[in-house]
């Protein structure tokens, strides 16, 4: 059994974390934080934890995690995360944060798009938590960087073609739209209900933080730099991702080849379902689970290839992908604790 701490469990990722780690047979979650919840149980600010989780909230304080707990989740903001992370790799333990701010490998590009970084020579260690691509670099790691919800969708939406040469990759475009959960916990107008509810819009557009995030995993797995158009939107919904991805297609194949081609890169991936032909990813097929439903299609009229990806937010897009990399940094089957099927309806 290793003893966790989920810093910052009161948020929509931390009690996600919760949910998860709970049913985790190696895990004993041993210390909780929130600063503003200190000293009360997390089970009276979460009712759905009610009878199974019994841990009372401590306050972030460094010593204090680190002398119950072995492995650490950081479930706080960005610009939060890097004043503790630190720390925690200082007194020995192991850390997935669930933060953008080990995310991106060059300083510069975090701060042309955060703030200035307090722990710039964390950067080059820190291993990106996308385990469809990184898997063999997270094993080791003392810290992973676990990526943004939209990133994993898009990530994982695209990167068969782009590993594969099948596009023309000045010609990316990705659409998603993100539920509300994905704005956080803390109070703020824009997720209040009359703002959200019967609304649909787009928001961050030709500016999104996560596009630089999008940008380094596919230079990566296409071996040269891109730079794409993203544009999300808030839909009134409480979980979810749906990207719809958009590029011209380059290769002279059919589109039972291309499918073959992406049952090749992802049969032996339990989490990327390829759905039958004419089956599109819908958020309501992948909630509460760790799946990403992705399907495409090429556009006869227009050469486009059109490829989609679903995922839950807080599961494969957080918490879930957070515990697939805890499983692979301890040498866990891969998903333990997360075979769990989607909830439906
Ligand atoms: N929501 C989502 O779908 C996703 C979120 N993420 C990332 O995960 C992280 C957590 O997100 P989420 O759970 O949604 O956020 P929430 O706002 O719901 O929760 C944030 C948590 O951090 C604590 N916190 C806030 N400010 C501070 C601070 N200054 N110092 C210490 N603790 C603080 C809060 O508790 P308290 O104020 O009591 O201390 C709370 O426990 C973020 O970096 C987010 O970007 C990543 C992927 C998806
Ligand atoms: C709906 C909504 O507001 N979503 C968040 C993304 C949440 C997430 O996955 O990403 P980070 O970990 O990078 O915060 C946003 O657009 O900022």
């Amino acid at each position: 059994m290793i003893k966790v701490a989920i810093v910052g469990a009161s948020g929509y990722t931390g009690v996600e974390l919760a949910r998860l780690l709970h049913a985790h047979p190696e895990v004993e979650i041993a210390c909780v934080t929130s600063r503003q919840n200190v000293g009360e149980e997390l089970a009276a600010l979460f009712p759905s934890l009610h009878g199974a989780i019994t841990q009372v909230c401590d306050d972030v304080d460094v010593d204090l995690v680190c002398a119950k707990a072995d492995f650490i989740f950081t479930a706080l903001p960005h610009r939060t995360a890097m004043a503790v992370v630190p720390a925690f790799l200082h007194a020995g333990k192991r850390v997935v944060d669930l933060s953008a701010d080990y995310r991106l490998r060059e300083v510069s590009v975090y701060e042309q798009w955060y703030q200035a970084h307090t722990s710039p020579e964390l950067l080059a260690e820190a291993v990106y938590g996308l385990p469809e691509i990184y898997r063999d670099k997270i094993a080791p790691a003392r810290l992973v960087a676990n990526p943004g919800c939209y990133p994993t969708s898009v990530a994982l939406a695209l990167k068969p073609l782009l590993v594969e040469g099948l596009v023309d990759v000045s010609t990316l475009v990705v659409d998603a739209k993100s539920g509300t959960s994905g704005a956080g916990r803390a109070a703020k107008v824009a997720s209040l209900f009359c703002e959200v509810n019967e609304g649909f819009k787009p928001y961050g557009v030709a500016g999104h933080r996560h596009t630089p995030e999008i940008e380094q995993t596919l230079g990566d797995v296409a071996g040269a730099a891109i730079r794409l158009t993203f544009t999300p939107h808030l839909l009134p919904v409480n979980r979810g991702i749906l990207s719809t991805c958009y590029a011209q297609f380059t290769a002279a194949l059919s589109v039972a080849d291309l499918r073959a081609i992406y049952r090749n890169h992802y049969e032996q991936e339990f989490f990327v379902r390829l759905l039958p032909e004419g089956v599109w990813p819908n958020i309501a097929n992948v909630r509460g689970s760790n799946f990403c439903d992705l399907n495409l299609t090429l556009d006869p009229r227009t050469g486009k290839v059109i490829v989609a990806a679903a995922i839950d937010n807080l599961v494969k897009g957080a918490a879930g992908q957070a515990v697939q990399n805890m499983n692979l940094m301890h040498g866990f089957e891969e998903r333990l604790g997360l075979a769990q099927l989607p909830l439906f309806p």
